[in-house]
């Protein structure tokens, strides 16, 4: 190995990037990471994950104390916001959570080149004006807000936003408009409806959140009406003006009709994402992209490129901080020798609005174009925890394969979605049937246990209902 100067160079310390180089550390390769930001951690953990849950969770105690569901159990209280301290905690926790990295870096023996990396050739990078060789070269380098044509985006001035400017907003918006009714535009869009603002999504599609079962878009529509959230489904932006500190959004339905001009204090531009390959110097190396903007690879994440791999949101498939995490596992185990694997069919996603939205698997639409499907639905309202806790919404759907029994996909909409959905990840993950799961003791009374009803009612036989 005395020819590079590294056994691996990970650029990006996102998920991807920085759990692939402690990984490779510890397997006692000799590993650098570069990144540009000025701390770890990347999107997930400085401006994406982490502190849109900080807000989230602060919000959802702010309603819960503000709309009345603590004064149904007796607690009486009028909420005053300190947004200043709010936002205080949002910024303490992804301080504490980034400088954990760098602690992890220097434990393990990770170097932290500081500085945006570029490629000179496949095994030579230049970081900050310095080069370094390696072996090998691992992509993470994650991924960016889509732009809007037309619509400029000014996080300082704070009127037309990211996700980088909608966490970090100084005053409740009087009027937000949020363009796109995917992840970000209900999780972001949610904070601020529960401090006060009034919240319009506008969508260009018939239904938000694409991707997800429909029976599960439909209803996170309604409880996100019933929550006070305006939707505009099937609706175009056409044109943002700013003037001052307030924007006019022109819309109009996505297949043409009478425009509407919305008034907005802030808009947040919340489309998609696409990879951060800028100036990387791919083409130094002669790697091409896909028509989607994204960097190819193998099962084992290795590029066309003899010596560069690539992980993360840069690479196909969801744009999520633990796809990430698990590809950076793999990959190192990959480049030193092991077998590193990622099961791409078998990845949770979870939306952390109240309630949770969750879903591993296919969904009903895509399991019924592969064959026959067994399906069993049971609604949160006639779990005993869920409606003890004053939690109604919601049900749980299980999905099978109508000859073999084994579960295809699992989907939960309920206040704990996101810790339900492990055990149907774990479920699918070790090939269960419907049967399997119905069969499992769950500890009573608990949330998951409608997943087990759902999974009962597969074979048309649940208790509760
Ligand atoms: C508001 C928001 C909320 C989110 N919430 C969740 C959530 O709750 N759960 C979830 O699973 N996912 C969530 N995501 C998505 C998640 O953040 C991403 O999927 C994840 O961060 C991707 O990890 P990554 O390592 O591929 O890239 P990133 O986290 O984007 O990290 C890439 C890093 O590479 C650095 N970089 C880029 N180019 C270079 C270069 N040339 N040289 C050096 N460094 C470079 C960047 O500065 C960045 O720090 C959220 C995203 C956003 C925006
Ligand atoms: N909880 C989480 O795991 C989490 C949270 C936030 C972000 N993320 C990730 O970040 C990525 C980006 O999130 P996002 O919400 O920006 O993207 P998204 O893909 O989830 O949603 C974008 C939405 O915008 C709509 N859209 C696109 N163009 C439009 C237009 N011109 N007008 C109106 N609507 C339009 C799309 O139909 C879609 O519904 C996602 O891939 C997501 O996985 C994950």
């Amino acid at each position: 190995m005395a020819d590079y100067d590294y056994d691996v160079l990970v650029i990006g310390a996102g998920p991807g990037g920085y759990v692939g180089a402690i990984r490779a550390a510890q397997l006692g390769l000799k590993t650098a990471c570069a990144e540009g930001r000025e701390t770890l951690g990347g999107t997930c953990l400085n401006v994406g994950c982490i502190p849109s849950k900080a807000l989230l969770h602060a919000s959802e105690y702010f309603e819960a104390a503000k709309g009345g569901a603590m004064a149904k159990m007796g607690i009486k209280v009028t909420p005053e916001l300190d947004l200043d301290v709010m936002q205080g905690q949002r910024k303490d926790a992804v301080s504490g959570l980034t400088g954990g990295i760098e602690f992890l870096f220097k434990k393990n023996k990770v170097d932290w080149l500081k500085g945006y990396a570029q490629f000179k050739d496949a095994h030579t990078v230049e970081v900050a004006g310095k080069t370094y060789t390696a072996k090998n070269v691992v992509i993470a380098t994650g991924s960016s807000v889509t732009p809007l044509p037309g619509v400029e985006i000014d996080n300082a001035k704070g009127v037309v936003v990211d996700s980088t400017g909608a966490l970090e907003l100084s005053a409740v918006p009087k009027k937000m408009v949020v363009i796109g009714g995917g992840v970000i535009g209900l999780e972001l869009g949610s904070v601020w409806r529960r401090l006060g603002a009034e919240v319009t999504v506008v969508e260009f599609l018939d239904q938000l959140l694409p991707g997800m079962d429909m029976d599960v878009r439909k209803e996170a529509s309604k409880i996100f009406k019933k929550q006070g959230m305006t939707l505009k489904l099937s609706t175009k932006v056409t044109g943002v003006e700013v003037k001052g500190k307030k924007a006019k959004v022109t819309v109009e339905p996505s297949k043409g009709g009478d425009a509407e001009v919305l008034d907005a204090d802030v808009v947040l531009v919340a489309i998609g994402r696409r990879p951060n390959v800028d100036g990387l110097g791919l083409d130094k190396i002669g790697l091409e992209l896909n028509q989607r903007g994204q960097i190819e690879t193998d099962h084992d994440f290795a590029t066309k490129v003899d010596g560069v791999w690539a992980i993360g949101d840069v690479i196909p498939g969801p744009m999520l901080a633990h796809k990430a995490e698990d590809e950076g596992l793999a990959v190192a185990e990959n480049i030193a020798g092991l077998t590193g694997i990622v099961n791409h069919d078998v990845i949770p996603g979870v939306v952390y609005t109240q309630p949770e939205i969750a879903g591993v698997g296919l969904t009903e639409e895509a399991a019924k174009e592969r064959g026959a499907v067994k399906v069993g639905k049971f609604p949160m309202l006639a779990n005993s925890r869920a409606k003890t806790n004053h939690e109604p919404d919601g049900f749980v759907k299980v999905i099978a394969d109508a000859e073999t029994d084994r579960v295809l996909g699992v989907w939960c909409i309920a206040s704990v979605a996101g810790t339900m959905i492990a055990q149907a990840a774990q479920a699918m993950e070790f090939g269960a049937t419907s049967e399997d799961i119905a069969y499992t003791c769950h500890a009573h009374p608990t949330h998951s246990e409608a997943i087990k009803e759902a999974a009962m009612a597969v074979t048309g036989k649940p208790i509760h209902i």
